[in-house]
């Protein structure tokens, strides 16, 4: 998912290095011609060492000399500019918010700016280091251990799902619900999305598929009413968790919000989490900041990983939202899902082989 991503920041790394070159050859070459001046007017005093490079071994060994000796730094702000401006036109085209892309680089400017290369770092590491920071802080907002929350949570753990349709909300509730039972917690599903003709049939597949028990209503029913008979159900049955569904898109963010609202209002829940699909891009970063402020998430789960995407709604999501990227869909079976990991998309972001 992330190709496109990690093509602009290699690209952004080789742009400031050659910046960086470019400025320390001028350097070195200014030192150098300085030296061959005093050379000429008799000034300089010879080499006590006897090593004086500048005539035998050329202006290779003079600039190295120069560098060593300025101790410089790796780069000023006016040679950043460039480099970043156009780092943050390729994260927009990667489908990265406008204001996620401006806190990235400007993470990034603030560290490099005036930062020393360490003899032990490559300048490319230097780059590197700056850009997994930033990245890191940036999409890593307010994770937090699932596991454990599902394990120390008083049971059972209620969880409410929102986000329009057809993004792999209800296939993502199957797979949290095989993600659960591999890790020895029961579940059970709601099909609140009492909206939509054929849902019910829908979730039952999955439920049918997975072996896990599941509460409907009729269409047109109230979805508050459904997810809180399967709390009933899992408290009588002692099921660990319930996985609720919700309706997509209602005929307006008014009645959308009015029905979270209830929910929220009639079973409390311990986690509401948005999912959208990556592949949605720059849409799925907006639907996150609107369902947020209709009915503040907990998190979110991003499906369809595995579909060719910019990954710009994994960079922007948690920033936009403040709440952590748990999960990533990473396929259309039952286990195709991964506990996002923001060290991992990071590294896989920097790696050098694609
Ligand atoms: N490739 C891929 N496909 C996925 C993933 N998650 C879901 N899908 C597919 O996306 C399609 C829509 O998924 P649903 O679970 O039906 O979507 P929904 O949001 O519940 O939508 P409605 O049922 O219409 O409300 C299905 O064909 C899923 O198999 C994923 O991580 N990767």
């Amino acid at each position: 998912m992330f190709d496109g991503l990690k093509e602009k920041l290699g690209r952004f790394k080789s742009d400031v290095e050659a910046e960086a070159e470019t400025e320390a050859e001028t350097e070195a070459d200014a030192d150098a011609a300085a030296d061959a001046d005093s050379v000429a007017t008799g000034s300089a005093e010879p080499d006590a060492t006897g090593t004086d490079d500048s005539d035998d071994d050329g202006p290779g060994l003079a600039k190295k000399a120069a560098l060593a000796a300025t101790g410089r730094t790796i780069i000023t702000e006016e040679e950043l500019e460039a480099p970043l401006e156009a780092l943050e036109l390729e994260l927009l085209s990667g489908d990265v918010e406008m204001g996620v892309a401006r806190e990235i680089t400007e993470r990034i400017r603030e560290q490099l700016v005036g930062d020393t290369r360490k003899q032990v770092e490559s300048g490319e590491q230097v780059i590197e280091r700056a850009i997994g920071d930033a990245l890191r802080e940036v999409i890593g907002v307010g994770q937090f251990d699932f596991e454990d929350r599902i394990a120390t949570a008083d049971k059972p753990v209620v969880i409410v799902f929102t986000g329009v349709n057809g993004v792999g909300k209800t296939t993502s509730i199957a797979k949290l619900s095989r993600w659960l039972e591999e890790r020895g917690y029961s579940s059970v599903m709601a099909n609140g999305d009492t909206y939509r003709a054929g849902a019910n049939e829908q979730i039952e597949e999955h439920a049918e598929a997975l072996g896990t028990k599941i509460i409907t209503h009729q269409q047109g029913g109230d979805p508050a009413a459904v997810i809180y008979d399967a709390v009933e159900y899992a408290e009588a049955n002692d099921i660990d968790v319930v996985l609720g569904d919700t309706a997509g898109r209602l005929h307006t963010s008014n009645d959308l919000m009015a029905q979270l609202e209830k929910i929220d209002r009639v079973v409390d829940p311990d986690m509401t989490l948005f999912v959208d699909e990556a592949v949605a891009g720059q849409d799925a970063t907006n639907r996150a900041r609107e369902f947020n402020d209709a009915a503040e998430i907990d998190g979110a789960i991003l499906t369809k990983a595995d579909a060719d995407s910019q990954g710009g709604a994994a960079i922007s999501i948690a920033h936009v939202t403040g709440k952590p990227i748990l999960f990533l869909g990473t396929g259309q079976g039952y286990d195709d899902l991964d506990r996002f990991d923001p060290d991992e998309i990071v590294d896989r972001l920097l790696r050098d082989e694609a």
